[in-house]
């Protein structure tokens, strides 16, 4: 690369000279989360663009995320030109901010119009069943309100805002979209929530203190990604849309568990029956996203089909 060739250019040749022209320009981004890269199968005419061959991207490093671009065809008819990425990049893993979102400007920059971030996620709103898929629309991003935001930093383009509003982040008309898929699909009501979701950097899940404290902050779902991309996308002039897959139930049920209470209860001769809280994994996690991932494919692709429409 010539020093005076913006790192962006590079990727975007290098994605370019591997594509077809049909599918150069996609319309609609997909970020796939973990467990979630099956959202690919519903894609035709796919060509896979591996993130090595790419300037600027690196490799994940998590189980479940591929590394690759999927180009291809969505919904009926000829279909939409997307672009999926399978697999994301983590904070956790290293990885530098900029590095996290670079893949969402180089999407921008490849001309797509609206961006579909999906992620798997742990209930914090007891009233969400572990397999919910919840239609974000507001987030609590902890690491931004201690300075660790993506946006930190020269602009990367001059036509970009400094100061990005973040009132209107989620795009009401594509959530409009994701609740009419639902009603398309007889989904159940219980199938599709809306919610808050708070952003941690990981890569430890939650204590039971952590849990209860974004509860009363009003977060419906937790998770380690997500926020960042969105930032990126909503600097980059993207309509916005974020679902999260509840994989696994963070708050410990009520009542537990007072080690003294029950010690107690032993010497008195009535040992207690209390509930063990649960101890997630990322295998669940995975297993969750494979179980649910169709009922997310399908919602994704009647909206996507929509997407042109909407104007
Ligand atoms: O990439 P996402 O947010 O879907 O992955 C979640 C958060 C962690 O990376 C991992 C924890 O199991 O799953
Ligand atoms: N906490 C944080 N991130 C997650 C979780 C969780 O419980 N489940 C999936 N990603």
């Amino acid at each position: 690369m010539s020093p005076a060739q913006h790192p962006f250019d590079a990727a975007l040749a290098a994605i370019k000279s591997l594509l077809p022209h049909n599918l150069s320009e996609p319309r609609v981004g997909i970020v796939c989360g973990s467990g979630l890269g099956g959202l690919v199968d519903c894609m035709r005419n796919v060509v896979l663009v591996p993130y090595n061959k790419i300037p600027g991207f690196v490799e994940s490093t998590v189980h479940g995320h591929k590394s690759s671009l999927a180009f291809g065809f969505m919904g009926p008819g000829e279909g939409v030109p997307v672009v999926a990425m399978l697999g994301r990049f983590h904070p956790y893993e290293g990885h530098q901010i900029r590095t996290v979102v670079y893949p969402i400007r180089v999407m921008a920059k490849l001309g797509i119009k609206d961006i579909i971030i999906t992620n798997a996620a742990g209930g914090i709103n007891p009233k969400l069943s572990v397999g919910t898929i919840v239609v974000i629309h507001d987030h609590l991003a902890l690491p931004n309100l201690t300075g660790l935001n993506p946006l930190i930093g020269p602009l990367t383009s001059p036509t970009h805002q400094r100061f990005i509003p973040l009132s209107d982040a989620y795009s009401p008309s594509l959530r409009r979209l994701m609740f009419l898929a639902a009603h398309h699909l007889s989904l159940d009501d219980s199938a599709l929530a809306e919610g808050t979701y708070a952003w941690v950097s990981g890569p430890t899940y939650e204590t039971p203190a952590e849990g209860r404290f974004l509860r009363l902050a009003g977060v419906d779902v937790v998770g380690m990604s997500t926020v960042p991309e969105v930032l990126a996308a909503r600097e980059e002039g993207l309509n916005v849309m974020a679902l999260s897959l509840v994989t696994n139930a963070v708050v410990i049920p009520e009542g537990y568990r007072s080690i003294r209470d029950e010690v107690n209860a032993e010497l008195a001769g009535k040992p207690m029956d209390l509930p063990v809280a649960e101890v997630v994994s990322h295998e669940e996690v995975l297993e969750m996203g494979k179980a649910k991932g169709e009922v997310m494919m399908k919602l994704v692709e009647w909206v996507v089909g929509e997407i042109p429409k909407m104007l």
